[in-house]
């Protein structure tokens, strides 16, 4: 497994991997100004040489060489998602990407008219990719079901988090679904750790370190019922486990050449395939 490690989740990512005994290739994307400071990240005592976007390109078609069952995963930034998507695809690698942001209709049509092997999910938390399912599951077997219903969508995530949670808009769209009215442009974004510890009772300790407080309010047309869904984590676990299961479910599927290309994670939720 070949990581973008120099971020929050890659470092993460690269943890659960050796915990799993999965084979870390000693290399790592990273963005342009990286390797004007350093030239390697270490993770879990393994030295990963950092592979600048200029030579990305002659160092992949190497390694795919030398590691023919090389897969990528990708957690770098909203702004980056669309290059390192051509850049999977022009080079035929398989790859995890729980990056958030970009245009998603197009990375999925993408990805799926060039047939290479891919799990792209905003979520890889075991428990939160069943809670989407739960709700994707309510809205294709009840749609309609709050038609009148008001809701408020509110999202904490550490101040370095530029773009709105790609969760929250996936949850949104189960909503719409069940009849509310709701565009992701209202979705509340908490970024002042004053307002995290305060009001969003994010510890103090997760405001700068990874956090991630989600909270979907729905009210009834006349105030007297409320429902209330919230899923409130702190770090980068679960989301790193979870991105190891999509590793290893997406080398069976290749191992087996199965038809189907392009996952997300109730795919393999669904497969039993979530420690
Ligand atoms: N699916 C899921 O379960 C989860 C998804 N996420 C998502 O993952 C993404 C990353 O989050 P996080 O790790 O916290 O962010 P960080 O900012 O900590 O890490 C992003 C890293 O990507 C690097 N980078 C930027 N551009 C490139 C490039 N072209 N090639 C290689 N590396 C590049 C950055 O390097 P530099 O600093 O040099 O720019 C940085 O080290 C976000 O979109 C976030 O929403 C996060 C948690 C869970
Ligand atoms: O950037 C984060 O931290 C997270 N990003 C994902 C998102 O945008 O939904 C997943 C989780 O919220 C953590």
């Amino acid at each position: 497994m070949d990581l973008c490690c120099t971020g929050k989740m890659g470092q993460s990512v690269a943890e659960a991997a050796l915990r799993a005994h999965v084979e870390l290739v000693p290399y790592t994307l990273c963005g342009p100004n990286d390797v004007l400071t350093r030239s390697h990240v270490e993770v879990g005592g393994v030295q990963l040489e950092l592979v600048p976007p200029a030579v990305r390109d002659a160092t992949v078609a190497d390694l795919k060489a030398r590691y023919p069952n090389l897969m990528m995963v990708d957690y770098t930034l909203p702004d980056a998602i669309h290059s390192m998507v051509d850049f999977y695809v022009a080079h035929d690698t398989p790859f995890v990407m729980g990056t958030t942001g970009g245009d998603r209709a197009r990375i999925h049509a993408q990805v799926e008219a060039a047939r290479t092997f891919a799990v792209i999910a905003p979520n890889m938390g075991k428990q939160i990719v069943a809670f989407q399912a739960m709700m994707d599951m309510m809205a294709k077997s009840f749609p309609g079901a709050f038609a009148g219903y008001k809701l408020r969508v509110v999202e904490s995530h550490q101040s370095t988090k530029k773009d709105t949670s790609g969760t929250a808009k996936a949850v949104v769209q189960s909503f719409v679904e069940m009849g509310i009215p709701f565009d992701v442009s209202q979705i509340e974004l908490v970024r002042e750790p004053k307002a995290q510890v305060e009001l969003m009772k994010v510890p103090e300790s997760a405001v700068h370190t990874g956090h991630a407080f989600h909270t979907y309010q729905l009210v009834s047309g006349d105030g007297s019922v409320m429902f209330e869904f919230q899923h409130n984590v702190v770090g980068r676990t679960t989301y790193a486990e979870g991105t190891v299961d999509a590793c290893l479910f997406l080398a069976a599927r290749i191992a087996g050449k199965a038809e189907q290309r392009l996952y997300n994670m109730i795919d393999v939720l669904r497969a039993g395939d979530m420690r």
